[in-house]
């Protein structure tokens, strides 16, 4: 079980002081977002870069931008060690995670809530990761979306068909209420931003997480 907070709400001015308040995070989740492919504008390659040079932990970061064959191989060069786009965006998903992975990031791959996984299953053993988005990109802070854990559970079946070790992350609306849903469904990597970020002690709250969906797997 892997928790991977968002610090989309963070402190934008303190972002390293913000990475060293979780230190058993196990990546820091950055999410970029071009006003394009969503309706905001967070933060780019030069962020990353900083980033990754003060913060201890690794970096994922999820590219809700149009484009991202173009763009995303520049997050590896920044030092991101995850990086995942979107396919509804993508062009070649394909010829993308092989880039991605021949520069020595794990790729990932994110389905937004109404994207089925039925047709990428061929993409899978390409991948390190798959993302299901669990609300509509774009912003923090939203409800979690129930409708999106039948799809959990199926993409758990299909990755435990294919075989190896590809995670199956969550973002969106997770927390202490709703993360036990998500690893009955077969997640085993969650994003969590404003329950990470809204609480007194961001570092306690990533245990109690990951305590609470270790506990709903046993
Ligand atoms: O990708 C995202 C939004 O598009 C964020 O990672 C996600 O929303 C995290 O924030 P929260 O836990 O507050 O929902
Ligand atoms: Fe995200």
């Amino acid at each position: 079980m892997r928790i991977t907070p968002s610090l989309l709400n963070a402190d934008f001015a303190n972002l390293a002081g913000e990475a060293a308040r979780i230190p058993t995070a196990d990546f820091l989740h950055m999410d970029v977002m071009d006003n394009h492919f969503v309706p905001n504008l967070t933060l780019g390659a030069p962020v990353i870069e900083a980033l990754a040079k003060a913060a201890t932990q690794p970096i994922d970061a999820h590219l809700m931008i149009e484009d991202p064959d173009r763009w995303a191989p520049q997050f590896v060069e920044a030092g991101a060690s995850s990086v995942t786009f979107h396919v509804e965006a993508a062009k070649a998903p394909v010829r993308l995670a092989r880039e991605l992975r021949a520069q020595g990031a794990r790729a990932s791959m994110a389905l937004k809530p109404a994207t089925p996984i039925e047709p990428y299953e061929d993409l899978l053993p390409e991948l390190d990761m798959v993302l299901i988005m669990t609300v509509e990109p774009g912003f923090g802070g939203q409800r979690f979306l129930d409708l999106c854990l039948p799809k959990i559970r199926r993409t758990r079946a299909l990755l435990d068909k294919v075989g190896g070790d590809i995670w199956l992350q969550v973002d969106g609306g997770v927390s202490l209420e709703t993360i036990e849903r998500c690893a009955e469904a077969g997640a085993d990597t969650f994003v969590a931003g404003s329950a990470v970020y809204g609480a007194d002690d961001p570092g306690a709250m990533v245990e109690r997480l990951r305590e609470t969906a270790v506990g709903a797997c046993h």
